[in-house]
């Protein structure tokens, strides 16, 4: 049984920052998302609910919503079970109080101490799934339709205190803000959960929404401080957008292994930095390595890399560090410091790497110095898409 907690409410008057004026009225929206999902395509999800709920309060409706912050659990790509095995909130990576001035959000935790109790009874949850033949015949349409059968693993971050009455199998075509049209199907439930919360999409993707919700995904002091630290010792810069070291994001594991095709080996990784190097005449100090290669895949860029003058560094922390971090934390870390190099080279079309090309837009770095991608050891190497940024 997981002990439940909200260490920002004071346990003595029973009340929390964030507590609405008639607890009563208050209905609380829940998502999940498929569980192969990783972190960066999670961060989108969240921005897609956050948009549904906060655009509808704009036009002063549906004010009494609040949405859930689904915990951090079990995550693909943290393979360290220890970690897996527990549901971490939002504000162990995220500024949370930056993420409500944009969007009425709770902590999961924050829920039971404000609304539900020791438990939560989803009234109904919506198994989201997508169309048998999703977008075949040109049929973009968007729409949904209810059906007979689904599956849900249930896992419920872990808490085994949430528990479901009613369950409706949903297949579902189009933009997140038609699930308003889900919700209507039940008035009175006040608390609705949709699993796969990757199905529905953007309803303003790139446009000044989009940018505003994405602005207030700022992450934690305690990340942004360790981050800020290696920065300063191991790359040499005190400033925010720095100019002695180069970044590369070089996506590898599940990823090189589903797209091969756009993911370059260690040598080829390596001669295209190498050429960079060459081309741009950088007056760097560092190269910054972000990877989640094995350690047999890094040996060998480095090899091929040594022949450059340029130091090739990777985030290690301080033993003091060390002990707290985990693997989710490490990867936010190598995000900050990609975010602020003097020129950033990603990987094609992973949304690690589109999400340090958000930030970079957002702290006002050159065009051209953000939207590059490895390319392929053959074949095309289309440029990325300028998701360029909307103030
Ligand atoms: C193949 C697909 O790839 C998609 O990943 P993609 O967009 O790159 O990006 P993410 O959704 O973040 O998932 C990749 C995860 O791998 C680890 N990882 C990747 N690159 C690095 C790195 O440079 N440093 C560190 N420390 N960790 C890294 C990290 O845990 C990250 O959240 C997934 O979202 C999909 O679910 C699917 O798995």
């Amino acid at each position: 049984n997981l002990v439940l907690e909200n260490d920002q409410c004071d346990a003595a008057t029973k009340t929390c920052p964030d507590a609405a004026e008639n607890t009563n009225d208050i209905k609380l929206l829940l998502y999940d998302v498929n569980p192969p999902e990783g972190f960066n395509l999670r961060r989108d999800v969240y921005m897609r609910f956050a948009i549904m709920l906060a655009e509808a309060q704009k036009d002063g409706k549906k004010e009494n919503w609040r949405l859930v912050l689904p915990p951090w659990y079990n995550l693909f790509h943290w393979k360290s079970r220890v970690v897996k095995h527990e549901p971490m909130s939002w504000s162990y990576f995220f500024q949370v109080d930056a993420l409500k001035s944009y969007a009425p959000v709770l902590e999961f935790n924050e829920t039971f101490s404000q609304f539900t109790g020791n438990a939560i009874e989803i009234d109904v949850l919506y198994v989201l799934q997508n169309y048998k033949k999703l977008f075949e015949d040109g049929d973009y349409d968007d729409k949904w339709e209810t059906t007979e059968d689904c599956y849900y693993d249930g896992e419920f971050w872990g808490y085994n205190n949430v528990t479901v009455k009613e369950t409706v199998c949903v297949h579902y075509q189009g933009k997140i803000s038609m699930l308003w049209e889900l919700v209507a199907l039940h008035p009175s439930a006040k608390t609705i959960m949709f699993s796969n919360g990757e199905i529905p999409l953007h309803t303003s993707y790139g446009t000044k929404v989009y940018w505003d919700c994405r602005k207030s995904m700022k992450f934690s002091k305690r990340l942004l401080d360790i981050a800020d630290e290696y920065i300063k010792k191991e790359l040499s810069c005190n400033k925010v957008k720095c100019d002695s070291y180069m970044a590369v994001h070089w996506r590898r594991q599940d990823f090189a292994r589903s797209r091969g095709k756009d993911v370059p080996s260690p040598e080829q990784t390596a001669a295209q930095i190498n050429k960079l190097l060459y081309e741009k005449r950088m007056d760097i100090t560092g190269v910054f390595l972000a990877t989640d290669a094995t350690a047999e895949e890094i040996k060998k860029l480095k090899a091929a890399l040594s022949r450059h003058s340029h130091e090739v560094k990777m985030f290690s922390p301080n033993h003091k560090d060390a002990m707290q971090l985990r693997e989710g934390d490490y990867a936010v870390i190598d995000q900050i410091i990609c975010s602020r190099a003097v020129y950033f080279i990603g990987t094609h079309e992973s949304t690690f790497s589109f999400r340090i090309q958000e930030e970079r837009e957002i702290l006002g770095f050159p065009k051209e110095t953000t939207f590059n991608r490895l390319c392929p050891d053959s074949g095309d190497c289309e440029k990325p898409a300028r998701w360029t940024i909307v103030n």
